[in-house]
């Protein structure tokens, strides 16, 4: 994929908050969370929620089922309401446009509606809508950054079928194209990989660490998968009851006693390649 659009979303340093907090690992951070709370149907669901990931960070949000890690990431996309604060960079997602926080992040929800009837070009295309004038027309290049993020997620062959007309792992990297097609510096992916095989779990995984390796993308991802997650995260954050049970390094937060405690599971971790950990189910 060819880099950015329109020149706005610099990677590292044009819209980077260097020096504008004092002291601390701030300094550093793309995304900061702070306080955030989520209240729906007069529950509490998320609350006292602070967050940092750095400037080209992958961070794994994990936790059990109901644990909060879908209404985390849609507050921080900006489509639910809370309080407290999502910043990235310094800007407050909730005050932005909505073309101007699309040039900022893109979020590939779980399982969104789609429309049935549109093509597959047609629906990645849409994540073109913020560069687009308007009333004006995409240009070759939308159209051509759109073609080349369906060929690198094996999209091609289905350019023209419409998505009432595809697999659920099909669909999966459709809505993930339509975020990356967007080109924002921050992606936000919500289990990206649940529905899909594993070569395909293999690709997509290592097409956004390639993607925030060469563009500097700062990526947020709830997995489930463990292993997963700490093959490919800088950072995790453990989630439990809507709050924040643990949250550091990989190796810090998948250990057996917090699994244990917060997954209700009995499980070794062993210790994979480059000190990365990995989680495996023991029969109790
Ligand atoms: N619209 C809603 N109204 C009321 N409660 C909701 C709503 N959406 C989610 N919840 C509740 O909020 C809690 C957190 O849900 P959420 O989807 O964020 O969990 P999760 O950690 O992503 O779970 P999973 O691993 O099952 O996907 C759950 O108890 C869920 O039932």
């Amino acid at each position: 994929m060819s880099g950015r659009a329109g020149g706005h979303a610099g990677g590292h340093g044009e819209l980077a908050n260097a020096g504008s907090e004092p002291g601390g690992e701030e300094i550093v951070s793309r995304v900061r969370v702070r306080n955030l709370a989520v209240v729906l149907e007069r529950r509490s669901v998320l609350s006292g929620i602070d967050l940092d990931v750095r400037d080209g960070d992958w961070l794994a949000v994990i936790g059990a089922n109901g644990a909060g890690k879908s209404t985390l990431l849609k507050a921080m996309a900006g489509v639910l309401p809370c309080s407290g604060e999502v910043l990235i960079d310094d800007a407050p997602v909730r005050r932005l446009k909505p073309r101007d926080r699309a040039r900022l992040l893109a979020y590939a929800p779980q399982s969104p509606a789609l429309p049935v009837d549109m093509t597959v070009f047609d629906y990645a295309l849409l994540g073109r809508t913020p560069y687009i004038p308007y009333l004006g027309r995409e240009s070759r290049h939308d159209r051509e950054v759109t073609a080349s993020v369906l060929d690198r997620l094996d999209l091609s062959p289905f350019t023209a079928r419409t998505l009432g007309h595809l697999s659920g792992g099909e669909r999966q990297r459709v809505v993930l194209a339509r975020a990356l097609v967007q080109q924002a510096p921050v992606l936000l992916l919500d289990e990206p990989t649940t529905a899909l095989d594993l070569g395909h779990q293999q690709q997509v995984l290592e097409l956004v660490d390639r993607l925030r390796l060469a563009d500097g993308l700062t990526v947020v991802t709830t997995l489930h998968d463990l292993s997963l997650a700490g093959q490919y995260a800088d950072s995790m954050t453990l989630l439990s009851g809507g709050r924040v049970a643990a949250s550091g390094a990989p190796a810090k937060v998948l250990t057996g006693e917090l699994i244990g405690e917060h997954f209700d599971a009995r499980v070794r971790v062993a210790t994979g390649p480059a000190g990365r950990p990995e989680v495996h189910l023991e029969r109790p």
